[in-house]
């Protein structure tokens, strides 16, 4: 071996990742690597006992350009709820290595019987030989010298070397060296090959996910779903149970903002008008007090000056006896009360070259003081409350105008989430590849449509392209990368929204690799409704890279793995997407002010209305479902009409994405009532606006 090899130890523990100097295994295993004098100085890592980072952390060294021949695990191989690094690490590993397990846990059984109470995994991914040790420094030092004359050798070929030259050169020595017995070597060829009976279940009752074991043959797949048929009520309850909570942010007063919700009450910074305005067009007086007996505004007054709206400076104050020329929200000149229109005057005179006025006759008799001026702060006073937590910035423009005349410059907001939408499977070509189709390949039709439908209702989305079903890595990579922010995600995602394996098939991989790869929840896999059976939720743990490492600055992401089948791809973007999105841009914290009017308290999801049935309704016997149709409002009853999109043949079939053409509405049809008959009343879900009757959309 002419250059060294590369190792890398990654520490799991809470403790260690809160402070680091506690950690004493890293370098007791370092130490163990530089006494053989085959190793580079390890790279070292420090995570919490958490999935998700375990993942990250190997998946860095192992699959990246810069890879590690070997990779150490100390931590988290015990029995307590939080010990999980042997669930982390089993899904990575490609090919398992028990004889390394055998050694580690025999070696350790000599000094102490607590040698049952680890559950140590070793094996390969990619060209990295991965093994995990126990936490406590003796006791990873114990595993590691059990193993550690064996692994430069291992490691050689978990590479790729060529093994036959191994074994006829260094093999002996290595084997001296390990004080293993070459007869043992010898047998290597000779496996044991376990019982063999193919049972028909895929999973044995210590399997902790409910998925299918990719790697089992199709003979040892589920043949009905594991996962509980959820109703859709139940459905949206467990999303919103697990949608975390909005997140703050502060932001600087744009066009930006519309569309976000403000997360702190808004006071005014400036009064609105700053000054005593005029309200119209004409002259500024000075009105008799009302108690006056002569309180007659009638007259020819002299023009004593002219204040326009946007002059600067200091106005000479109006003396008594004149008047002066104004326009409306102009300044009043001090002393003056109130200003009278201009249609309510006549000329007098001019001045002597004719351009000016002179004087102007008051026609208005009854002026009061105050008449037609704003006083100060009398639109906004100054720190009265404009916005309050809850409040939309909508985009009729009423909230970013008081935002702006109060001269406010940032605001504290609840942020967007960002929307990744992945397409999943071999036949997915994109939708605008001039190429010929062939074989059984289709248009990529969801990943345009969801992210179209995403954006208009006002949230980043990030194209995250299309991951192919084999290599089946492909999916978790993509995965990974677009929880991250890397590769082919251009920022990080709050959201993934993934269409297309979810249901029975063995290319559908969505839920096996949420579970076994990423270390994800699945909380339901099925619903009962239709189209959107198989729609699948799952949220796996993240940690923003550079954040601290407590408990609460983790948080869930969220993915929405949506059939494939385009309208249902569609119509469960609309019914369980989109709520979800709701909380967590902050739509669910109505203010109190709405609270007290509920009316106005924005709900989350999709609108709800009631809608008379134009023409009879098929109905699905047993599951709830979601019939796309046209939702016009009459002019005559005022009552609002839903006419199916097609209910002839294949109309509303889960692969017509055409059923969503034209359609604003899913009217909601519930199983066991028979068929929607002419004129029945139904609910339905707003997913546009309702047309008018002369066929505009009217809101
Ligand atoms: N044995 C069973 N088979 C199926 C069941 C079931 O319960 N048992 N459920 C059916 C239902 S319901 C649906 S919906 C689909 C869901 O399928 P998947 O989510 O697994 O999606 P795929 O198998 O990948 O594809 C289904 C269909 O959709 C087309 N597709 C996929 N992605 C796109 C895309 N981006 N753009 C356009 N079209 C897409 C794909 O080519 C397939 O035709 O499963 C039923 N099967
Ligand atoms: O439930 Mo699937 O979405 O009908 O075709
Ligand atoms: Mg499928």
């Amino acid at each position: 071996m002419d250059s060294k090899l590369k190792a890398a130890i990654l520490i799991v523990s809470d403790t260690a990742s809160q402070n680091p100097a506690s950690d004493k295994t890293a370098d007791a295993l370092t130490a163990i690597l530089a006494a053989e004098g085959k190793w580079e100085p390890p790279t070292v890592q420090i995570v919490p006992d958490n999935v998700f980072e375990i993942q990250r952390a190997v998946c860095d060294w192992t699959d990246a350009s810069n890879w590690y021949n070997l990779i150490l695990l100390s931590g988290g191989t015990g029995f307590a709820i939080k010990d999980n690094t042997p669930e982390a690490v089993s899904p990575l590993i490609q090919r398992h290595a028990p004889g390394l397990v055998h050694g580690m846990i025999a070696a350790s059984l000599k000094v102490t019987p607590f040698a049952m109470m680890s559950r140590p995994v070793a094996g390969v991914r990619e060209k990295s030989l991965i093994i995990t040790l126990p936490g406590s420094p003796k006791g990873a030092m114990e595993n590691l010298e059990a193993v550690v004359k064996l692994l430069p050798h291992a490691c050689v070929q978990t590479a790729g070397a060529n093994s036959r030259a191994l074994h006829a050169g260094g093999m002996k020595k290595l084997e001296n060296e390990a004080g293993v017995s070459p007869g043992l070597h010898d047998h290597h060829h000779h496996h044991h090959h376990g019982h063999g009976h193919a049972t028909p279940r895929a999973h044995t009752s210590s399997d902790r996910h409910q998925s299918n074991d990719p790697a089992a043959g199709p003979n040892r797949r589920y043949r009905s779903s594991p996962y509980p048929m959820l109703s859709v009520e139940e459905a949206l309850r467990k999303i919103s149970e697990q949608t975390p909570e909005p997140t703050v942010i502060e932001s600087p007063v744009d066009t930006s903002i519309v569309g976000s919700v403000v997360a702190e009450d808004v006071y005014a910074a400036e009064a609105v008008p700053a000054y005593r305005a005029s309200i119209v067009d004409g002259y500024a007086i000075i009105a008799p007090d009302t108690s006056n007996p002569d309180k007659n505004t009638k007259g020819v007054f002299p023009v004593a000056s002219i204040a326009h709206a946007n002059v600067g400076g200091t106005l000479k104050p109006l003396e008594s006896g004149t008047i002066a020329r104004i326009t409306t929200g102009a300044p009043l000149p001090p002393n003056a009360n109130a200003v009278v229109m201009v249609e309510d005057t006549e000329l007098a005179s001019s001045t002597a070259d004719g351009e000016e006025e002179a004087t102007v006759e008051i026609l208005a008799e009854d002026i009061e003081p105050g008449e037609n001026v704003r006083e100060p702060g009398s639109d906004i006073s100054l720190g009265s409350k404009i916005l309050s937590r809850g409040d939309l910035i909508s985009p009729v423009g009423g909230e970013l105008g008081l935002l702006a005349a109060t001269g406010t410059r940032t605001i504290k907001l609840f942020k967007k989430p960002t929307v990744g939408v992945l397409s999943t499977g071999d036949e997915l070509v994109q939708h605008d590849d001039p190429c010929t189709l062939t074989g059984g390949q289709i248009r990529d039709s969801n990943r345009p449509s969801l992210l179209s439908c995403l954006s208009s209702w006002g949230f980043p989305t990030v194209d995250l392209g299309i991951a192919r079903d084999t290599p089946a890595s492909e999916l978790e990579h993509a995965l990974r990368d677009s929880l991250r922010g890397v590769g082919r995600a251009s920022s990080s995602v709050d959201v993934i929204v993934t269409t297309g394996g979810v249901s029975m098939g063995e290319l559908d991989l969505l839920k096996p690799t949420i579970e076994r790869s990423l270390g994800g929840t699945i909380h339901f896999g099925r619903v009962s409704m239709k189209p959107g059976k198989p729609t699948t939720f799952a949220t796996v743990p993240f940690k923003e890279t550079g954040a601290a490492t407590s408990q609460q600055e983790r948080k869930s992401k969220l993915i929405f793995s949506l059939p494939g089948n385009p309208a249902s791809a569609l119509v469960t973007l609309n019914l369980f997407v989109q709520p979800s999105l709701h909380k967590l841009c902050g739509l669910g914290e109505s203010s109190q002010a709405l609270a007290q009017k509920p009316w106005m308290a924005p709900q989350l999801g999709l609108p709800r209305v009631a809608v008379v049935l134009t023409h009879r309704f098929p109905l699905d016997p047993k599951r709830t479902e979601y019939h796309r149709a046209v939702v016009t409002a009459s002019r005559s009853d005022g009552r609002l009409y839903a006419t199916s999109t097609g209910i002839e043949g294949v109309g509303q079939r889960s692969s017509r994405v055409g059923s969503l053409a034209t359609a604003n509405a899913l009217v909601v049809l519930r199983p066991g009532r028979g068929v929607g008959i002419k004129g029945e009343i139904v609910e339905a879900l707003m997913m546009g606006g309702v047309y008018g009757s002369d066929t505009r959309l009217i809101c």
